[in-house]
């Protein structure tokens, strides 16, 4: 297990990594996460060994201080894969093998081994210059997991690729990472590559850790608007429990996930209800912020009426903003979504129903 205990690193006193901790179990994929400058990779640096820091970096209790990068035992693929132009696919692999006193013959099955994990079986004698972008971040993951390290460090792996590819890598990594078990930490500011990767995530900002945890449980619950609006959320407005259920101006949704269900609880057995009436006699109303991500407000027959301002086209779907300041003045403008087939133009009227998928709870 990894623990990162209050690492502070700091360029001309300024610090770009304060006081983060954060844990990896065994075998798991952590996401760290944040915006362009918030610190990830500075952080990933100082796990690596590569960037001095206070504060403590342990593998299973022992701590790390003073140990050089090459005795931790990690294996690092940063985003334009670094391989070395002077040795072949299979040269390239067995680089760490061999620096580990693996016999030839031992280390020639590990590296058609791992050609096969990463589906580039017969590329052994390939010279790495005649690679496509993704074939080399390909061989530079089989390399760095060659010597089979005890944890992964994957520095934006993924990004000096066009959208296409990386998407299909994203999902070949999945299973190269689960087929090898290697315990991960993944620097991202990709939200989609982190939840198709990771089991967890860390949301740095700032240089600070705000908020970790199961993947689906940060994107449904971020700890503060500022974290939310990272996480996609586009707008936030206030909201109540009741039952089992938030209600908000746009409707209300089940969310028995919500902490506050449980804390907005009279102990009655409430069971999931279908349509969204009112509160049950007796039972109160908890406030809570609620985060609406586009998708969580969709164009319907029923619904929230607005005047849609502005639209975009994305690859399934398209995008309006709409403008519903005469129905929740709380919020002027907000983003929805339109399925490609509704042919919906700006000073159009339309009517915006609530996706319980795109709810959050914030805070
Ligand atoms: N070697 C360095 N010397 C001085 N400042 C640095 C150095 N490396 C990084 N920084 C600063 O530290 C902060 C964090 O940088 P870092 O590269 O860790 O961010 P990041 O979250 O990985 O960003 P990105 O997603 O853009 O790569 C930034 O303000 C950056 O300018």
């Amino acid at each position: 297990m990894l623990t990162v205990d209050r690492v502070t690193v700091t360029y001309d006193r300024t610090p770009a990594v304060r006081d983060a901790s954060l844990e990896i179990a065994d075998g798991e994929v952590l996401a760290l996460l944040g915006p362009s400058g918030s610190g990830k990779s500075t952080l990933l640096r100082a796990i690596a060994g590569l960037e001095p820091a206070t504060g403590a970096v342990r593998w299973d209790g022992d701590d790390l201080t003073g140990v050089p990068v090459h005795r931790r035992g990690f294996g690092l693929v940063f985003q334009d894969g670094q391989l070395f132009p002077h040795r072949d696919v299979a040269g390239n692999i067995a680089f760490g093998p061999r620096m580990q006193g693996m016999p030839p013959a031992d280390r020639e099955r590990r590296v058609a081994e791992l050609l096969d994990l990463v589906g580039l079986t017969g590329y052994e004698r390939r010279p790495v210059t005649e690679l496509s972008g993704g074939e080399a971040q390909r061989v530079a993951l089989a390399r760095a997991l060659a010597p089979r390290p005890r944890l992964l460090l994957l520095d934006e792996p993924l990004s000096g690729l066009d959208a296409e590819l990386r998407e299909s890598l994203a999902l070949d990594l999945v299973g190269v990472l689960r087929r090898a078990k290697t315990t991960t930490l993944l620097v991202t500011h990709d939200q989609e590559e982190a939840f198709t990767l990771a089991d967890r995530l860390a949301v740095l900002d700032e240089g600070s850790v705000r908020q970790s945890g199961d993947v689906v449980d940060v994107w449904r619950a971020p700890a503060d608007e500022r974290v939310a609006r990272f996480l996609g959320v586009t707008t936030v407005l206030p909201g109540e429990i009741i039952d089992d259920r938030v209600r908000c101006a746009f409707g209300s949704a089940d969310v028995p996930w919500c902490p506050a269900v449980a804390a907005s609880s009279t102990g009655a057995a409430s069971s999931t209800g279908a349509a969204s009436s009112t509160g049950a006699a007796g039972s109160t109303g908890a406030a809570v912020t609620v985060g609406l991500r586009p998708h969580a407000l969709r164009v319907a027959a029923d619904g929230v009426p607005g005047e849609v301002v502005a639209r975009a086209r994305r690859r399934d779907h398209t995008r309006v903003t709409v403008d519903v300041s005469a129905t929740v003045p709380e919020v002027s403008t907000v983003e929805a979504v339109a399925t490609m087939s509704e042919a919906v133009r700006p000073g159009d009227e339309v009517r915006l129903a609530l996706d319980p998928d795109g709810v959050a709870i914030v805070g």
